[in-house]
């Protein structure tokens, strides 16, 4: 049997709805072997972060050497790494393995607002872990703080996508989550063409864990041998069927629904 596999290394959210959790849901739903490297603990749920318990450089370079010294990845996606040490060391061990298609996740800060990432730590983001990956996700508050730039119309959009290519990602998606716009449009660019993915936005306060999902949905998609377009295209169908059918567990900001896609294209509604 030909299994394609992926690896997540990120921080675990015990309310299941982001980080780890969302990764290995995702996976599986896409039809793909999960691993997991595990940067943090956080208590949280869809009210918010309450604490936030680190994993040591040690234990996280132990965790990727079990995976890079036995099983081996199709795909990595990286998502909370907390601080510069964690960067650097997850950075030195994708390199080591030469693990291919890597998708940063440049995750800073919960929906809440909990910082998930130090201050000082996004200089080795962009000059360690960057240049190594496939695909970058940033949200625009992200961009904008990877880029140093504030980002208002598409022509600023298509600049910071520039500048992040030149940082040395192979690619990136600019996702527009965040803007107050009738539709959500997040901007892909390979270095050579833009493409613009629009969505109907859906109102609802059900988002946790959005760009963890999509992200390893991409992760997913190039595991099982897509192209960088397809995979962001395919990614970007997931993510939003499993907004359009949310799961509303929870008294804050719920989960998105990873059965959703597989029950759309089966014909089943949630
Ligand atoms: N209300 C919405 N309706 C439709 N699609 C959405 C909505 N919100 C987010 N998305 C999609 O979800 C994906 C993640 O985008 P978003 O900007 O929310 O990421 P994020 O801010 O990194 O998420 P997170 O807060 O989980 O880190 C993108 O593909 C975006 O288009
Ligand atoms: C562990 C973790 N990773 C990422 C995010 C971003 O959504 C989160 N809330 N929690």
């Amino acid at each position: 049997m030909n299994v394609s596999k992926a690896l997540t290394i990120a921080g675990s959210d015990s309310g299941g709805g982001a980080g780890i959790q969302a990764d290995l849901k995702t996976f599986q739903e896409l039809g793909v072997y999960g691993m997991s490297a595990l940067t943090a603990v956080t208590a949280q749920n869809t009210l918010g972060v309450q604490g936030v318990y680190p994993v040591s450089i040690e234990g996280i370079n132990d965790q990727i050497d079990a995976i890079g010294q036995d099983l081996g990845t199709n795909a990595v996606k990286t998502g909370m790494l907390h601080s510069s040490e964690v960067i650097e060391a997850v950075s030195e061990k994708i390199m080591e393995y030469q693990f291919p298609n890597l998708v940063v996740d440049p995750v800073m800060v919960a929906k809440g607002g909990a910082k998930l990432l130090q201050d000082e730590a996004v200089e080795t983001l962009v000059n360690r872990l960057i240049p190594l990956a496939a695909v970058v996700t940033p949200n625009l508050p992200e961009a904008e703080i990877i880029t140093n730039r504030k980002i208002q119309s598409l022509d600023d959009k298509k600049e910071a996508a520039r500048q992040i290519i030149e940082s040395g990602a192979v690619s990136v998606v600019m996702k527009g989550g965040h803007e107050e716009t009738a539709e959500v449009t997040d901007l892909f660019y390979d270095g050579e063409t833009f493409l613009e993915l629009t969505s109907p936005r859906i109102n609802t306060r059900h988002t946790h864990g959005t760009g963890c999902t999509f992200s390893s949905a991409i992760a997913a998609e190039l595991a099982r041998g897509n192209d960088l377009d397809k995979a962001v295209i395919q990614a970007k169908s997931f993510i939003r069927a499993a907004i359009e059918h949310p799961l509303e567990i929870g008294a804050g900001h719920g989960p998105t629904n990873h059965w959703a896609y597989k029950q759309q294209i089966r014909g089943v509604q949630p």
